[in-house]
Order: structure tokens, then sequence, then C-alpha cells
């Protein structure tokens, strides 16, 4: 019954807010139409499209909130006003009270909180819809007398998100199935998407775990601070760490009249994403400002100070060889280069014609290149690539969508801290690297190491396998070996040719040297 009620009140707002003109309007049904009739008056239409989804979303409450904030990171997806006007939304939300965030503690380490913490200030420094932070002061083990930020999960949050999830898959169904429209925004992969993003939000020890990884990754760099997981006392539904002390990095002119030095800042900021991206293939992937720091402490001064580990973002080899082949060959305008990498890594249908794909990314890509490169957005390239392989039929990697949307919040986030950033200049050096690594003689050997083991184990196994394979399968091995003496005689003879051309142009090279001295004397 609660269901069909909240189903009703979705409706109502969807037509309330003109939704239905939205994202519908090749929709026509009759009965939609009687129904916006009876709910048109006051139907607040005269807003701007972007707005009446914002306004709608805030009051379907915080689980369709934190569904814009996600959609609007999907810029390949919506056209950029109501991308910009879901990017406003705000995720917070009065806090649920400190007896509740207590009783989940203390259920998560079956203590009383005062055994835990010699003090817990109860007033939260945030909240949000899944969960809120609190600073502690550890009472006894380890880290006794260590300040601490706890963070804990709203209760039950897992029934709610799941009904409003169920909802959401049913309209997503429902757009997808009848209107033309609504299938270009693929409704069903964003809420399918989202769901995975809500459940990944609600494992705090794998939030814990992602800083964990993050923080090691990041020791030896010495340009960002992540907090140390407390272990002892980090469960599904309660993580404590280390707690930072800094300045929020939109606090410029406090941080200008501290003495950090802002453009080193910026600079700094696109070192770490690329250090991540490119080396680890690890990223912190929720890179707003709330989630960034600067620290003052004069151990650490002017550092960052990293927090919020819910979604990072992880690259195989093959997307970064990617990303970085694909930038390369941007900056040297080569199109053809970038529509071949496409077809090559089988993304694009192996039927696509090469110069249609270069077309079509030489015109969205091209109008870039009017501003000096410095002021290129990498994420914004991104985007327009993929928004290019989707009217080829490809489907991008979630990864990859991810990567482009931080990218264009670590951009903004550094032309904000310094308009003068260089981006092409910081990333260009991480690319080169990468590239030269992938193709030196370093990769080979560390990949031979890595396989190495697996030779070991193979080798004292290979007599037995080899005798199986002679008993069961001559006829076969016959074939084979055929295959191989044809393809030893082939290589043979190429050695010879190669070894006869060798000895005759050393010959060669001796005899002129020979003449030319002795014209020389
Ligand atoms: N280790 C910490 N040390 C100091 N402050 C912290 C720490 N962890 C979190 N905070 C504070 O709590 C705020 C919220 O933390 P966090 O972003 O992890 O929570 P959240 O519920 O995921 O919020 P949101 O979803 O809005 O990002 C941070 O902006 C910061 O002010």
């Amino acid at each position: 019954m609660r269901r069909v009620l909240r189903g009703c009140f979705i409706v109502w707002v969807v037509l309330r807010y003109g939704l239905d003109e939205l994202v519908l309007s090749s929709f026509d049904h009759p009965w939609i139409r009687r129904l916006t009739r009876i709910v048109s008056t006051g139907r607040h239409l005269d807003n701007p499209r972007g707005q009446r989804l914002r306004e709608a979303l805030e009051r379907l409450g915080p689980i369709f909130v934190k569904f814009g904030q996600v959609l609007s990171t999907r810029r390949d997806l919506l056209p950029p006003d109501i991308a910009d006007e879901l990017a406003r939304l705000q995720d917070r939300v009065p806090p649920f009270p400190s007896e509740i965030a207590i009783a989940t503690i203390e259920r998560a380490f079956g203590r009383r909180v005062d055994d835990v913490f010699s003090h817990f200030e109860r007033v939260p420094v945030a909240s949000a819809s899944i969960a809120q932070v609190h600073f502690a002061t550890l009472r006894g083990g380890r880290d006794a007398g260590r300040e601490v930020a706890v963070k804990v999960l709203r209760p039950n949050m897992l029934p709610v998100i799941e009904k409003d999830l169920a909802l959401m898959r049913l309209m997503a169904g429902w757009v997808e199935r009848l209107s033309a429209d609504g299938k270009r925004l693929k409704p069903r992969e964003v809420v399918a998407e989202f769901d995975k993003y809500l459940h990944d939000e609600l494992d705090l020890l794998r939030e814990a775990s992602n800083a964990a990884q993050l923080r090691r990754n990041m020791a030896g760099l010495d340009l960002v601070l992540i907090p140390e997981m407390l272990w002892d006392w980090c469960r599904n539904d309660v993580m404590v760490m280390e707690r930072m002390h800094g300045v929020p990095i939109n606090r410029t002119n406090e941080l200008r009249r501290l003495g950090v030095d802002i453009p080193r800042l910026a600079r700094d900021g696109v070192t770490i994403f690329f250090t991540q991206v490119f080396r680890d293939g690890f990223f912190h992937a929720d890179m707003h400002p709330g989630n960034i720091q600067v620290s003052v402490a004069p151990a650490t001064f002017g550092r960052y100070i990293s927090l919020d580990f819910g979604i990072v973002g992880t690259l195989t080899e093959h997307d970064k060889e990617y990303l970085a082949q694909n930038f390369t060959a941007f900056f040297r305008r080569d199109y053809r280069r970038v529509a071949e990498l496409h077809i090559e890594s089988g993304w694009v249908p192996p039927e696509t014609r090469v110069d249609e794909l270069e077309s079509a990314i030489r015109a969205v890509c091209e109008p870039y290149f009017d501003r000096p490169l410095k002021e290129i957005s990498l994420g914004m390239v991104l985007m327009r690539l993929f928004q290019t392989s989707r009217r080829f039929q490809v489907e991008i990697q979630p990864q990859l969508v991810l990567l482009q949307k931080t990218l264009l919040n670590i951009e903004g986030l550094g032309r904000e801290l310094d308009p003068e950033l260089d981006l092409w200049a910081t990333a260009k050096p991480f690319l080169e690297k990468w590239m030269l690594e992938q193709l030196g003689p370093q990769k080979l050997l560390a990949q031979l190491k890595a396989e190495a083991p697996q030779y070991a184990k193979l080798l004292p196994a290979l007599p037995r396998l080899l005798h199986d394979y002679l008993r069961h399968r001559p006829h076969e091995l016959r074939k084979e070996l055929d295959v191989l003496l044809a393809e030893q005689r082939r290589t043979n003879r190429l050695l010879q040719g190669i070894i006869y051309g060798g000895i005759g142009f050393a010959l060669g090279l001796i005899v002129t040297q020979v003449l030319l001295r002795v014209r020389l004397w």
C-alpha cells in the first residue's frame, strides 16, 4: 500500500513540475493528458526545465536528490542546462538525532559509547542523506587519546533505498518503453548505475579499504594527506578515522591570508589526479570541494587533505592505454588515429568506416582548437569523444565515464584556484612517461617478472603434460608439429638471409673504411 502511495506521489510531482513535457515530449497518451488536467492547477511551468527538474527531485526526498547529483555527472547524456541545474543539488539534510548515532555505535562495538570515546561531540560536523560525521577522542586501546572523526550510517536506509530504487526502475522501464526521446536518455542504464553507487555507499568497510589503498598509493608523493583508518573501530555502519585539520579548499581568501601558494596548489591537484589515474589506475572519484581541504599544520603546510572515499574509480592497463593514446593523438589533431584506436580496441563495430568515424570525431573536437592549448579541457574532450562513440553504437565503460566526470571536477577546481593553470603542460609529462613505459624494455621485463611464478609452476609439469598429449592426441600433434616445422624452416631462411645480409653489409663497411683510410693517407 505504501509503495502505491509513494508511486502516486511521484506521478503527482512529475506532472505538477511538468516533467512529462520535459522528458517525454513524444509521449502523448490520452490518460496522461487527463491526469495532467486534474493536477494542472498550480503547475510550475514558467520556470526553466532544469530548475523544474531540480525542484521536483528536492520534493521527492534525499534519495532522489542523490540521484539528481549522480545524473548531473552524465553530461554525455544530458543537455548542459539540465546538467548545470542538477549539479546545484545539495545533499545536506537535517542531522539525525545523536542518540541514534550513539545507539548505532554501541551496537557496532558491543560497548557503551563512553567506554570507546573519552569525548564524543554530539552535534555532527556534517550530515548527508546516507551518513553523518561526529568528532571524538578515543579512550582506550593502542590509539588512546587520539582525535578521530566517526562516520555513522543513517539507520534503516536499505529498505528506504530499495523502495525508491524499485520505483525508479519501474519509471525508467516506462520511459524507455513508451517514449523515443526517453530511450535516448538510457534511463534503465542510469538507474542501474545509481543502484550500484548507493549500495557501495552503504558499506563503510568498503569506503575504509578504499581510503587505506589510496593512502598507501599516495604515501611517496608528499602532496596529499589521507586519514588513517583505525581498523579496530571500523564496521559496516561505523567508520573511525584519524581527524584531519584543514581549511576547505573553496575558502581561497583564508588560504591566501595564511600564506598558501594557490597556483602551486592548482598544479599539485592535477599532479595528484594524474598520478592516481596513470600510475596507479585507482582514483578518488568524488572530488567535490566539500571533500577537499588544505593542511595548515606546520609539518604538512599547503598539502591537500582528501576525504570521503565512497566512490573510487579503477582503470585497467587497457583503459590507461586507450586514454594516453587518444589524448596524445587528439593533441596532434590526428583524428584518423583516434578513429583507428576505437576500431582496434573493438569498441566500435569492426565494419565501421574509419573515414566516417574520423570525420565525426573531427567535427566535435576541432572547435576546441580555437582556443590556446592550455585552456582545453581534457574532461570535455573525453566527453565529446564518448558522445561521438555513442553515435557509433559504442557502450562506454562506466569507469571511463567516472574518470571523465572527475576530470571535469579537477579541471574546474584547478581553474578556480588559478585561471592561468596550463592543464596540458601539467598533464603532458604523465602521458608521455606512461606511453614510454608501455613501449619500453622495462615494461617487458616487468611483465616477464610478473609471469615468472607461472612459468616456474608450469615447467616441472611440462614433461607429464607432453606425455599425456602424445598418448592421447598423436594425430593432432603431428599436424601441429608440421606447422611448427614449416614455421621454423621459414624462420631459418629469414635468419640466413639476415645473417648473409649482415655479413655482406659488414664486409662492405670494412672495404669502404679501408678505401677511405687509404685515400685519407
Ligand atoms: N577524517 C576527517 N577529519 C576531519 N573532518 C572530517 C573527516 N571526515 C569527514 N570530515 C568532515 O565531515 C564532512 C563530511 O564527510 P564525508 O564527505 O565523508 O561524508 P558524506 O556523508 O559522504 O558527505 P557527502 O556525501 O556530502 O560528501 C567533511 O566535509 C568534513 O568536513
